[in-house]
């Protein structure tokens, strides 16, 4: 979340460095500190500096080289499975080796040296040091191991102190490297490090990174919407500066089936370009693949296959770049419950590099924008929130700041209709010289907030285009309800048959029935008229007629496409 709203690699890497090193360091403190209260001759008898000196340097190390493995998986199950046998077999052979290789004396000198270079083996060659100076002072009475002993050959700890911080030094760097690598592209395994690293001047041209075969037979014709919005996503990535906020190419997104079961195309190639200023709403019924665009796009997981270029940088190569101009409202709010309102939108607006004045002014207009100003709410910790102010709260952060490109995933989610509004007031503000990407399942929220609609289905693109064409294109149809008792239902139905030929029965439960009715065949009056005269001989209970909705488009998209995939 937070490299999503612009903290960077490097400041990023610190505070996790920061973390580990201050924890193991403070673990370290105690360990020793209680050894030499219950007085272990280990830690009693040995020059604290030393202990500290050695002790500290191997974390170092450790924490380093956990950051470099790390690097190289892409799931926790695995690196902790992984992380536990190495280290387990890795301590056992070290901890039995280096005793009898020192102890023996058959072992050459110099290769129980070169073993050092494996961590474990420079751990257990400290520790089989310092103990064995403790035991001397045990016996002798004489003090444990000091400084000047490390100038005696016979002690490793010289050596294994030069070889653990030379390797510190060296792999410091590498592991930045490596992490800065897959965080770019989002990827964790080591060939695709590899491949990225090699990667000339990846920027500005079409990839297909393991391209995928949409198995499924889709029989039903591309739509010319479709095709337009492909043709303009063709011509402006034949450009270098394309002047668009977002541009999608042929973005797929496969999850590879577990255990026997089949792949899921979540995402079947969605090409789209949005200009700036624009508010682009993505419709769907659940499961038609959103999120899963939605997290393509912010760097949650990677394009199985296509590419998207987010002001003209790609997801796959300059995600850095891609998260210095974005904003992310997520579907679960991620906020810190300890911390306040104003507190996260202050961290946040930082992270956009605001400071001082403008960071104050920035975060009280946002404040005040999303209707958390009243009552004190911005100053209360956000765990005594309300689900629609902690949902206000991370509309706020999505907006903070400069942010180019903002995603908002259900935006709201949960409010009632007065935030409702004023967070819709919010975004309208916002959209002026920015691009968003908005899902919901709110026609309502779609119409208002939404510049241009686009509907998805089984993870298809099915149309795309502004709300009112859409209804003009999809509803040329009004919507006449009637209710009845039972046994009249069938002069309804002639009444609708006489009204527009090509009526459609929608509905039929008990007496109340739903037809649409051709706008090029019916005249508003004459349904009025028809109406009138049916009373005369029937007992109408209620009766409407409505113009097509969003609502309606949506329903008749959705099935359409859904029973054309079936039949496919
Ligand atoms: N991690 C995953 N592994 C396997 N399948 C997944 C995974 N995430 C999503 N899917 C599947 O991909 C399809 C698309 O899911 P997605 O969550 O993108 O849809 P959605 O349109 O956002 O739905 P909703 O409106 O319910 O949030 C669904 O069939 C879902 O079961």
């Amino acid at each position: 979340m937070m490299k999503m709203h612009g903290l960077g690699n490097g400041p990023y890497w610190i505070i996790y460095y920061a973390y580990f090193l201050i924890l193991s360091t403070v673990y370290l403190v105690l360990f020793v500190i209680f050894g030499a209260l219950i007085g272990l001759n280990f830690f009693k008898t040995n020059d604290y500096s030393i202990q500290f000196v050695f002790f500290f340097s191997f974390i170092n190390l450790q924490i380093v080289l956990s950051f470099l493995a790390a690097t190289f998986f892409s799931k926790v199950n695995t690196a902790q499975a992984i992380a536990y046998l190495y280290i387990f077999g890795s301590g056992l052979m070290a901890g039995s080796l280096i005793r009898n290789f020192l102890e023996g004396g058959k072992f050459p000198r110099n290769w129980i040296t070169v073993l050092e270079i494996i961590p474990a083996f420079s751990l257990y060659r400290g520790l089989y040091e310092l103990s064995q100076y403790a035991i001397r002072a045990s016996e002798t009475g004489n003090p444990g191991m000091r400084w000047s002993d490390l100038n005696d050959r016979t002690n490793g700890m010289r050596d294994v102190l030069i070889i653990i911080i030379v390797e510190w030094l060296v792999l410091l760097p590498v592991a930045y490297y490596f992490d800065y690598a897959a965080s770019v592209g989002n990827s964790s395994g080591l060939l695709s490090i590899i491949k990225r690293l090699l990667r000339k001047n990846p920027t500005w041209r079409r990839i297909a990174v393991n391209e995928v075969a949409d198995n499924d037979v889709h029989v039903e014709m591309e739509k010319l919407d479709i095709i337009k919005e492909r043709e303009t996503v063709d011509q402006v990535l034949q450009q270098r500066n394309s002047g668009y906020a977002v541009v999608c190419d042929d973005l797929k997104k496969v999850y590879h089936g577990k255990d026997g079961n089949p792949d899921k195309y979540a995402v079947r190639g969605l090409s789209l370009a949005l200009p700036y200023g624009e508010c682009l709403g993505i419709l769907g019924p659940n499961g038609a693949g959103k999120s899963s665009f939605i997290s393509m796009m912010i760097g949650f997981s990677k394009p199985t296959s296509g590419n998207a270029f987010v002001q003209d940088f790609s997801i796959h190569t300059d995600m850095e770049n891609v998260y210095n101009s974005m904003g992310v409202c997520p579907q679960n709010d991620m906020l810190w419950e300890m911390l306040t309102g104003r507190e996260h939108l202050q961290f946040y607006g930082r992270l956009k590099s605001l400071s001082g004045s403008a960071l104050d002014l920035a975060v009280e207009e946002s404040l005040r924008s999303v209707n958390l100003l009243l009552g004190g709410a911005a100053d209360k910790q956000v765990r005594k929130y309300s689900g629609g102010m902690k949902r206000r709260l991370s509309v706020a952060i999505s907006l903070i700041g400069d942010a180019k490109v903002v995603y908002m995933d259900e935006p709201s989610t949960g409010l009632d209709p007065a935030s409702r509004k004023s967070l819709w007031t919010a975004v309208k503000q916002a959209k002026q010289d920015r691009a968003i990407i908005l899902t919901t399942h709110s026609m309502e929220e779609a119409e208002v907030l939404c510049d241009r609609l686009c509907i998805m289905v089984d993870g298809r693109l099915q149309c795309i285009g502004r709300p009112k064409e859409l209804i003009a294109r999809y509803g040329g149809y009004y919507v006449l309800t009637m209710t009845t008792s039972s046994e009249f239902e069938r002069e309804v139905e002639d009444l609708a048959l006489k009204l527009s030929q090509n009526a459609r029965k929608v509905y039929h439960l008990s007496g109340t029935q739903k037809y649409e009715l051709s706008k090029q065949e019916v005249r508003i009056a004459d349904v009025f008229m028809a109406v009138e005269n049916l009373k005369r001989r029937v007992e109408v209970q209620a009766w409407g007629l409505a113009d097509t909705t969003m609502e309606d488009v949506f329903v008749k998209v959705a099935t359409g496409a859904q029973s054309s995939d079936e039949l496919s």
